[in-house]
């Protein structure tokens, strides 16, 4: 069985036994009080700027915790805003629930949304690897963009999501070359908040630059369902059909604590 996970006897409640920076003092995600952003002049004037390739190859992965998209992030850059250094795209990813009144992991004033899509970047100026990058305290940056349940399919996710069918199984993977125009991943709006956090899954490393957009994009309730069709098994391992099935993969909000939480944009 697998040592983490987000069943009863493997989920958040019990990562701290195998992964002890999960009860550090700086863990993500954490619930977003819109009273307690301060917008000081420091973000004010350095919007957070990306530039990602319209056509990439990419390769989407079932990693038993949900889907990924690796990029091959060349040419992506992410700068400005919180950020000091240029950081590159290293993949992508999201988090939902079994229901649609759950499955962001950031919540806004104890809201939760029906998704949240990762865009983890890494500090290719400061560091030479992803790797090395994951176990310092400014070497990711992640942008969370929440998604809410709307009538239209979001076409640029449809492109990921043709692939799931091909990934149903943990550890399948599928290679494909589509154009994705990331920008429409994004929300029209660059309003963000932006705090010191971590990783929301094991281990958990204190090493992100959370940048999570006030603006939610929409996903159709048919796409958020491929996304539950997902199994956290293998193919071999030999379960019952309805078993197994990736209906949640969230992480709860974890305290704020006495960090800095800051807002660039009403
Ligand atoms: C299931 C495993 N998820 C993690 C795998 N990696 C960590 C270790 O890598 C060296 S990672 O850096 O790609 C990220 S980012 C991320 S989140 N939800 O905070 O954006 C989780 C993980
Ligand atoms: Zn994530």
């Amino acid at each position: 069985s697998l040592d983490w996970g987000y069943t009863d006897d493997n989920g958040p409640s019990t990562w701290a036994e195998k992964y002890p920076l999960a009860a550090g003092a700086r863990q993500s995600p954490v619930d977003i009080d819109t009273s307690k952003a301060t917008s000081d002049n420091s973000l004010v004037d350095r919007e957070i700027d990306w530039s990602y390739p319209s056509n990439c190859s990419y390769r989407i992965v079932n990693t038993g915790y949900g889907w990924r998209v690796d990029t091959y992030g060349d040419d992506t850059a992410l700068s400005g805003g919180p950020l000091s250094e240029v950081y590159k795209l290293e993949q992508f990813h999201c988090h939902w629930g079994a229901t649609n009144d759950e499955g962001s992991e950031h919540t806004v004033d104890g809201k939760s949304y029906a998704a949240e899509l990762h865009l983890v970047h890494w500090n290719s100026e400061k560091y030479s690897s992803f790797k090395e990058a994951a176990s310092q305290p400014d070497g990711l940056a992640v942008l969370g963009v929440f998604m809410e349940i709307g009538n239209a399919d979001n076409a640029e996710l449809e492109k990921i999501i043709s692939l799931i069918p091909k990934i149903i199984h943990k550890g399948q993977d599928s290679q494909a070359s589509f154009d994705l125009d990331f920008g429409s991943l994004l929300p029209e709006s660059k309003h963000y908040w932006t705090y010191l956090g971590s990783l929301t899954t094991p281990p958990c490393n204190e090493c992100v630059i959370w940048t999570v957009f006030k603006e939610p994009i929409t996903i159709s309730e048919r796409q958020l369902e491929v996304f539950r069709s997902l199994k956290s098994v293998g193919e071999e391992d030999a379960i019952e059909p309805e078993e197994g099935k990736l209906v949640k993969n969230y992480r709860p909000p974890l305290p704020l604590g006495n960090r800095v939480l800051r807002e660039c944009g009403p």
